[in-house]
């Protein structure tokens, strides 16, 4: 019921919007949008949750599609918009532009959610509820706000009577969270069998990140120009079951725990010094006040000192080096019966400096027990780095819409993103993949992620459909974005 009121509440601001100038109402557009975030409201209520490939809430997915379709009329019935669904809940958009002469970019975020038991949190999870100016639930980080921004953007667009000079696409995953197989990866091969090549990718992953470096006051947005590798490694014991009266020295949890706790205790080598991170820091070493600024700009003399610091901390952790969790374990089935099988899962992150192969190498010898078997369940090695350089388009654009729409953010730098997205399934159709979310994150919320209590602040919420609506027109414009002058 609170779906379709929302959606009667778009119709009638789109009324208002129409036959209005882009820009010369500024007012306009922001009261508008004040009005809209309800969309992502009953977005989060919609359960779509991924446990794994085979398990997705297919009725949910379903009724999601119906629901972008109810409160974005004007997207999926516009001339020049194609709209298909892809590997049943995946979709598709196909903004045909008015110069054929422009490369075109694609735009992305995913609907399927990770589970969230209610436990823990201060309001449930899909309950979609307004509280404190904060829309709560699952997916309102990652990513169904992207999703809710990027229709929303383009719906306003459209209200406005916008055409677009560049093509673009709008590819919505819907198993993003295990694995991108029946979404992105379907959607990447269509567009390659239709030999689409595209200028540049914009997914989720970054943000403008603020609290999470000791002594850097200041905010700054890091784009992801590459993403760590992964591995999903099942660890097996197997022993003879029996009566657990009379025990054996060691059973096959005892052993598994042996193993999965040296995995634990030993970290793999501290990488620093190699891929972009090092960029990063001296990108962002003007930032800070002295020494730090010396010695950022320095590495090659202070490199050892700040990647033992870096070390200290688990998020800064995760970008020096190769991380292992433990994520799963399962064994037993009674109180009295000594287990057959123990069987651990360990989800490895690896550093854009290592490969599949290597990492795999270190385990195994860490773990240095042959009643342990290894079986991977996915791998990729780290994906490629793309070009952050005055004549990358992608790159430059979202700098110059983060300037625009945050003039209080000075510095943006190129980084690497420690999860992984949908977008890795595209290297096919380009070499600039960026993945960034024109939202605040502070750590509080970066635990939110997959955590508990994940929450959007509603001027949040309308920045980022700000941004998305700017950023489109700004691929139109006739310059290429101005190079970034630093200040001395
Ligand atoms: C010097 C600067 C300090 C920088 C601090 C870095 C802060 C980190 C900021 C943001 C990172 C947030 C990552 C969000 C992207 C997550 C998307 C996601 O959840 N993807 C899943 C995909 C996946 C991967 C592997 C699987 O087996 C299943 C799903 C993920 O888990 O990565
Ligand atoms: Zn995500
Ligand atoms: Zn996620």
């Amino acid at each position: 019921m609170k779906r379709r009121s929302a959606a009667l509440e778009i119709l009638n601001l789109k009324e208002l919007s129409v036959h209005r100038g882009l820009w010369e109402n500024q007012w306009l557009l922001s009261s508008v949008i004040s009005h809209l975030y309800t969309p992502l409201t009953g977005a989060i209520r919609i359960p779509t949750v991924s446990f794994s490939p085979e398990n997705v809430n297919a009725t949910a997915l379903a009724e999601f599609g119906e629901y972008i379709r109810t409160v974005f009329p004007t997207v999926f019935k516009t001339s020049f918009i194609r709209h298909e669904v892809i590997g049943e809940y995946s979709h598709l958009l196909t903004v045909r532009g008015s110069d054929p002469s422009l490369q075109p970019y694609m735009l992305m975020a995913h609907s399927d959610v990770v589970p969230a038991p209610d436990e823990g949190w201060e309001v449930p999870p899909f309950s979609g509820l307004e509280r404190d100016g904060f829309i709560h639930g699952r997916g309102t980080l990652d990513n169904k706000n992207s999703l809710m921004a990027i229709l929303q953007a383009l719906e306003l667009l459209l209200n406005r009577n916008y055409i677009p000079r560049r093509s673009f696409f709008i590819a919505l995953g819907h198993d993003e969270e295990v694995s991108g197989q029946n979404g992105a990866q379907k959607i990447s091969a269509l567009l390659q069998a239709r030999d689409i090549k595209l200028a540049f990718i914009v997914d989720e992953g970054n943000f403008i990140l603020d609290g999470f470096i000791p002594h850097l006051k200041k905010p700054f947005a890091m784009i992801a120009v590459s993403e760590k590798g992964s591995i999903n490694l099942r660890l097996e014991v197997n022993m003879t079951p029996g009566h657990s009266s009379a025990p054996p020295k060691e059973t096959s949890i005892g052993i598994l725990a042996a193993a999965v706790s040296r995995l634990e205790q030993t970290p793999m080598p501290n990488m620093f010094g190699s891929g972009p991170l090092k960029m990063t820091l001296q990108e962002l070493a003007h930032e800070f006040s002295f020494p730090a600024n010396i010695i950022l700009s320095n590495l090659w003399l202070f490199g050892p000192l700040v990647s033992r610091l870096m070390e200290r901390n688990y998020i800064t952790n995760a970008l020096v080096r190769t991380t292992t969790a433990l994520t799963m374990f399962n064994a037993g089935v009674k109180v009295n019966v000594i287990p057959p099988v123990a069987q651990a899962i360990i989800n490895i992150r690896i550093h854009p400096a290592q490969t599949v192969q290597e990492v795999l190498d270190l385990v195994k010898n860490i773990v240095a027990d042959n009643r342990v078997q290894f079986h991977v369940l996915t791998a990729f090695d780290p994906l490629p780095v793309s070009p952050s350089d005055h004549q990358a388009l992608g790159y430059q654009l979202l700098r110059q819409t983060i300037q625009s729409i945050f003039p209080e953010v000075s510095t943006v730098v190129p980084g690497i993103c420690i999860g992984n997205t949908d977008s890795r399934h595209y290297t096919n159709l380009t070499t600039s993949i960026y993945r960034f979310n024109p939202l605040y994150l502070h750590p509080q919320s970066f635990r939110s992620i997959h955590g508990i209590n994940e929450k959007i602040s509603v001027p949040a919420y309308e920045t980022q459909v700000k941004f998305i609506f700017e950023f489109i027109q700004n691929a139109d414009a006739d310059q290429e974005p101005a190079p970034h002058q630093h200040e001395l």
